[in-house]
């Protein structure tokens, strides 16, 4: 299987705040790769950092190499071209609410430049199979509203909306940490068909939720990637005392 990014010596601050030292790590294609570790230690940061939303952050800065392909992230691609190929779907769905279904998975489609109709159509159609919303929604596309659907259905609206621009990787900060447990399965199911066809990058609070979904999984403390493994080892057979330690509940 070939790297899908590759992350060199990133470092990331908010001000003065050293949040991320010196991450290195390779990030398998087509497969899930999950990252863990307890509150504050930067996995969210380090997300936002593959996709340039961490730049966004007041007095935020980035040092280091991202390369997603052939491209270094931030030296040979714009902010907006990057999140187009690098999607992202956040820990509370945030739907466009007052925008219809179909609307809301279109939106990023238009903002490309798509206009024509049958277009649209198809991709609405496809990228609303792959989250698995389809059946549920086809026929209320155009008369319900984004924020009218569950939190389950709307977590799989996001999905949708981010795939329909034809990402490379997907990034899910704790996609499933606001939903019901058969919504979460949903959203399990769908990693495990989605990592066909994308990259995706798990953050989760959840150490079943990485075992059960991810290939890799990389443990981060205090801002540093401690251990980064194939996931049966990471939870079976660790190598540094500090992941250990956090798998088996010492800690965090
Ligand atoms: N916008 C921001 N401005 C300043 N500091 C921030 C900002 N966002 C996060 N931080 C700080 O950076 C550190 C890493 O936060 P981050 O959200 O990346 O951790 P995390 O591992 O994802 O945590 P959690 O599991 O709680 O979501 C924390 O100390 C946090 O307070």
């Amino acid at each position: 299987m070939g790297v899908a990014i590759a992350v060199d010596n990133l470092n990331a601050w908010y001000g003065k705040t050293h949040t991320l030292k010196g991450i290195t790590l390779e990030i398998a294609a087509n497969s899930a790769t999950a990252l863990i570790g307890p509150s504050g230690c930067g996995k969210s940061t380090f997300v936002r950092c593959l996709n340039r939303l961490h730049e966004t952050a007041p007095h935020a800065r980035v040092e280091g190499t991202i390369r997603i392909g052939d491209e270094d992230i931030y030296d040979d691609a714009s902010p907006v071209e990057v999140r187009r190929r690098v999607g992202m779907v956040f820990q509370r769905p945030n739907p466009f609410p007052t925008m219809s279904i179909y609307e809301n998975v279109a939106a990023g489609l238009r903002l490309g430049g798509v206009a024509k109709r049958a277009e649209l159509d198809e991709v609405v159609e496809r990228s609303l199979r792959q989250a698995a919303l389809w059946e549920e929604v086809k026929d209320h596309l155009r008369t319900k509203s984004g924020a009218s659907l569950s939190g389950g259905q709307q977590q799989r609206l996001c999905i949708a909306r981010a795939l329909a621009v034809d990402p490379e990787v997907l990034l899910m900060d704790e996609p499933a940490s606001a939903l019901d447990p058969v919504s979460t399965g949903k959203i399990e199911d769908l990693i495990f068909e989605l990592k066909d066809d994308y990259t995706i990058v798990i953050v989760t609070h959840s150490m079943q939720q990485a075992a059960r979904v991810a290939e890799d999984t990389g443990f981060f403390l205090s801002g540093e990637l401690v251990e980064f493994d194939k996931t049966d080892r990471i939870f079976t057979n660790p190598r540094d005392k500090r992941t250990e330690d956090y798998i088996t509940g010492r800690f965090g």
